[in-house]
């Protein structure tokens, strides 16, 4: 178990008071919106979260930023809380004895069992910052398809609106049959996630996205893509089996395609930022209709389950005490907190940065890591 580096605070997350009317914090009451980058391995998160932070600068609206990646090695931006404050991915990996995927995993399981206290510090900033930014680790899967992941993404989804932003490498997106693979897997992302998406084509300085827009919007279009990469006339995809699979996911597709927004930016060159931050706020909204509602009857439908299951435990515990003492009365427990465990580490470990803190060379973070016992 990670012990825990000191809770710091930061007098310095961004004001509120004058922000713009285009933020999409600026514009709402009640929370501000939590904006989770995944997406494939170099498809252009970090720079992508670089472009947004000094967007949102410029127009004097700084974004609260967390830093999920602990194998990062420099993060070109400030953060106000980073993963690796709280654990130590190389001594991780050293004393669990694991690959680096299992290190990444391991580190936001530890990381997760403190989730509460980054929320506790977001609720305290909530009224004075405009927006959440949160990167993860380029290893998509260790982040998407993990208990810790899942438990981070609804905690925060939980007091905050909270949109995805699955960044795709647009260039390396070009052939139909990577399209539909990279659409396949989004589409997991939001049935694993259910929170709102937007699809960020990236790197459209090298590549524009007009494609992508086409074959998004027109389901013909995209099947004689598909006919022509295949290099036949005779249907989708060639013949048998391939054929009928490609027919049927591009028709599921279509259908998925309707909740989602795309956006064409370059993260590189700042072109399409706008237009995506105009995203987030239609994405916010819906998150109030449609999602929230969902994940409140989702979340009620678990304490139920959990209640029953824990009186079904109580009474099970209450045989047992009486069978094993051949008759002899014990005192029973008075309530249900006397007979479960307390968890004593839950309420330390997460630490708040100074936004001014300066980006780390290694010498720091080595510094830093020696604080850090795993
Ligand atoms: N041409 C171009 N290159 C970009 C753009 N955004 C990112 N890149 C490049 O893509 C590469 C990967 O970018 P990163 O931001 O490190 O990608 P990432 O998704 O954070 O990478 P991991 O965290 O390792 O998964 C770098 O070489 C960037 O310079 C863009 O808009 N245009």
């Amino acid at each position: 178990m990670a012990s825990s580096a000191p809770i710091g605070e930061s007098s310095q997350a961004g004001s509120s008071s004058s922000a713009p009317q285009s933020s999409p914090g600026a514009s709402r009451d009640g929370p501000p919106p939590a904006i989770i980058c995944i997406g494939m391995a170099g498809s252009g998160k970090t720079t992508f979260m670089q472009r947004l932070n000094a967007h949102l600068h410029a127009q004097k609206q700084p974004p609260y930023i967390i830093n999920l990646d602990p194998a990062v090695k420099t993060v070109p931006f400030a953060r106000n809380i980073d993963i690796r404050d709280s654990v130590n991915y190389e001594e991780v990996m050293k004393q669990y004895n694991l690959g680096p995927n299992g290190g990444i995993m391991t580190c936001l399981n530890l990381f997760a069992t403190k989730v509460d206290q980054v929320i506790g510090i977001l609720e305290k900033r909530a009224p004075s910052i405009n927006s959440i930014l949160v990167d993860t680790p380029g290893q998509i899967e260790c982040f998407v398809w993990s208990a810790s992941g899942a438990i981070i993404t609804d905690a925060i989804a939980s007091g905050f609106p909270t949109v995805i932003a699955y960044i795709i490498d647009t260039p390396r997106t070009k052939a139909p049959a990577t399209f539909m693979s990279n659409m396949l897997y989004a589409c997991s992302i939001l049935y694993k996630t259910k929170l709102p998406m937007i699809l960020v084509f990236n790197k459209t300085d090298a590549q524009d996205a007009d494609f992508a827009k086409e074959w998004m919007t027109d389901f013909e279009a995209f099947q004689r893509a598909l006919q022509e990469e295949e290099g036949n006339d005779d249907g989708v995809g060639g013949s048998g089996y391939m054929a009928s699979l490609l027919n049927s996911m591009s028709l599921m597709l279509d259908e998925f395609y309707k909740h989602l927004d795309l956006v064409a930016v370059s993260a590189m060159t700042g072109a399409g930022v706008d237009e995506f931050m105009k995203a987030v706020e239609g994405k916010c909204l819906e998150y109030e209709k449609d999602y929230k509602p969902e994940m409140e009857r989702a979340r009620k439908r678990r304490e139920e389950q959990k209640l029953e299951e824990k009186e079904k435990e109580l009474g099970r515990l209450m045989k047992d005490i009486d069978v094993g003492d051949s008759g002899k009365k014990r005192e029973e427990p008075a309530v249900m907190s006397d007979i479960e465990s307390s968890d004593e580490d839950a309420g330390q470990g997460i630490l708040e940065r100074d936004e001014d803190e300066e980006m780390e060379d290694e010498e720091g973070l080595q510094k830093k890591h020696e604080r850090i016992r795993v």
